[in-house]
């Protein structure tokens, strides 16, 4: 795990690291991941229709950690052992402790990721959120939510995007479709999720 500087000029709160896992890693970590996680494709209700989001999930933490989606409570899957074995490099790296990881994995270019920040009460006003990309590269957006303006970066496979500070407060982020690309890509955020919240993490999440 890199400490070096981040190479992407991004707004402050948003740090690219561009190659914290080598390539051939995180494609074996990808198809691992693909088998072995217990995915689910839920159902939001967005301007009272319910549609299937546009990706498949896995939501993995420790006990206690209560996490909703769409008023639904999820079922905790538990951390496979390479994923613990990530999480000890990632808190030993970045000096915070995370009690769960939502898994994203967008099956080709078609699945995605709406405009949103993870700014829900129990993630804190400051979250730190490491994000680490594993399969096709994807394009990832930026907006600052009161002047408009955008940024992006190419998230590469074995990256990690770390946001932290006013990163939630200031911007949405989004991961549009890219109809041209073919492969999947599998996305890991690593979260510390209040214990004592029961609100919904992930209203918005289009
Ligand atoms: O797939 C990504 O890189 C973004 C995921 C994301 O924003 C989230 O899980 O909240
Ligand atoms: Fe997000």
């Amino acid at each position: 795990m890199t400490s070096s500087q981040p190479e992407q000029l991004l707004p402050a709160g948003f740090d690219y690291y561009p190659a914290v896992i080598s390539l051939e890693k995180s494609i074996a970590l990808y198809d691992y991941l693909c088998e072995q996680l217990e995915w689910q494709q839920p159902r939001i209700q967005v301007f009272g229709k319910h549609h299937l989001i546009p990706r498949m999930q896995c939501f993995i933490a420790d006990d206690g950690v209560v996490y909703s989606y769409s008023k639904q409570a999820l079922n905790n899957a538990p951390w496979p052992e390479p994923l613990l074995a990530m999480r000890r490099r990632l808190q030993r790296t970045y000096g915070y402790e995370f009690n769960a990881l939502l898994a994203n994995w967008y099956r080709d270019g078609q699945d995605k990721m709406g405009w949103h920040s993870d700014d829900e009460a129990e993630l804190g006003s400051q979250p730190c959120i490491v994000s680490i990309s594993l399969g096709a590269s994807r394009k990832f957006k930026i907006k600052n939510k009161i002047t408009g303006q955008q940024h992006q970066v190419l998230l590469q496979s074995g990256s990690a995007l770390v946001m932290h500070g006013g990163s939630q407060q200031l911007y949405q982020h989004a991961l549009p479709a890219q109809a041209k690309v073919s492969g999947g890509r599998i996305n890991l955020t690593f979260r510390t999720v209040g214990q004592a919240s029961t609100k919904a993490y992930s209203i918005g999440h289009k």
